[in-house]
């Protein structure tokens, strides 16, 4: 059977996209971008210097590489920046300047219709590529909350999709409300439907299930369940549910027996970045698990993260999945 990032490729080669990779002062996104253009998954536009890229040895033969310090483009790129941000204060000479920043200048390549997506975050922390995101490409039309998710692959495992889970919000929203906590939760059962393609079932996580511990934590995820089976009535959707009711059958079975998801979950919504984000890492880590993202969901074009900590293979991975975020856009 295929694995998930081989259907990635797969659907994203059926129909090609461009794809603009910032950080060309970056080893991994040079092997990456080289790889990429070779396996035929995306265009590619490299933002760096075309001088020290090439110094590097990569065969990038068929990428476009622009110099966001010396590119013709700067001039026309920062008057539109400047006449999207001028309502927030924005200054005319800021947003010039803010063409010296990778993250800034790429985002207005995909923002004037340049590329279909973006992905940076290799050398960036994520807030450098959020900033952009949100105030350049911003939420979709009807989306109030941007959030992300993992696609995480465990190998050898039983739980979820025989190991295929969705990990949701371990990159933005610091400490969602109740209501955003509904809304991470909804568009991540429809990332699923969307990008896994198979039905979700989505565990809302708390450290308590079904009332077994009263506090205001626990009462934040049960009031989120409640709104977002109110939202989207046709998704499974259920909680609050500890993992190991939500992954494991037979604990599913004894601690929530009603339960339309403990023990077969395959998407987890944590409470907080603090669990979302350090839960992901451990099971990445330790499960050696593979783990894509953070994917964004929720804005206006395809714009994903990376983790610092990713390989060459790791950004080609989530190259594919913006690829195909910019075929269903
Ligand atoms: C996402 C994040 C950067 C936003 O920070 P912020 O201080 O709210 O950002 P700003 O106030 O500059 O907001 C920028 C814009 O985005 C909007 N915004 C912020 N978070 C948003 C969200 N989750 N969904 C939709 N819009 C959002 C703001 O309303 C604002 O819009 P406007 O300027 O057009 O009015 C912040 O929540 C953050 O740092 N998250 C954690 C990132 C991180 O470090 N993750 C851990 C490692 S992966
Ligand atoms: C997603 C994430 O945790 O990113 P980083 O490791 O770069 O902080």
């Amino acid at each position: 059977m295929a694995t998930f990032l081989e259907t990635m490729i797969e659907k994203a080669r059926s129909d090609k996209k461009t794809i603009v990779l910032p950080e060309g002062n970056d080893d991994r996104v040079l092997e990456a971008a080289a790889k990429i253009v070779e396996q035929g998954i995306a265009d590619i536009i490299l933002i760096g210097n075309p001088n020290e890229i090439a110094s590097k040895g990569f065969s990038l033969e068929g990428v476009e590489i622009v110099d966001n310090t010396t590119s013709p483009l700067r001039g026309e790129l920062a008057d539109k920046l400047f006449e999207l941000r001028r309502a927030k204060g924005m200054t005319e000479e800021e947003a010039a300047s803010l063409m010296d920043d990778v993250m800034y200048f790429g985002t207005m390549l995909l923002k004037t219709g340049r590329a279909d997506g973006l992905v940076g975050g290799a050398c960036h922390a994520t807030k450098d590529m959020l900033h952009p995101a949100l105030r350049i490409i911003k939420p979709a039309p009807g989306t109030k909350t941007v959030s992300s998710f993992f696609v995480m692959e465990v190998p050898d495992c039983a739980y979820g999709d025989a190991g295929t889970f969705m990990f949701s919000d371990c990159a933005v929203c610091i400490q969602p409300s109740a209501e955003e906590l509904s809304e991470i939760a909804v568009a991540t059962a429809k990332s699923y439907e969307r990008i896994v393609g198979s039905e979700p079932r989505v565990a809302m996580l708390s450290h308590a299930t079904k009332g077994s511990v009263k506090d205001a934590d626990a009462d934040k995820v049960v009031e989120a369940v409640r709104l977002a089976q109110e939202k989207a009535p046709g998704y499974a959707i259920d909680g609050e549910l500890q993992a190991d009711a939500a992954l494991v059958p037979s604990v599913g079975k004894s601690k929530a027996p009603d339960s339309s998801v403990a023990g077969t979950a395959n998407v987890l919504v944590f409470p907080d970045l603090d669990a979302a984000n350090i839960g992901y890492k451990l099971v990445q880590r330790l499960a050696k698990a593979e783990a894509y993202g953070p994917i964004l969901q929720g804005l206006g074009a395809p714009m994903n993260d990376l983790s610092r900590g990713c390989s060459a293979d790791d950004i080609v991975g989530v190259t594919a999945i913006t690829a195909v975020q910019a075929q269903q856009a």
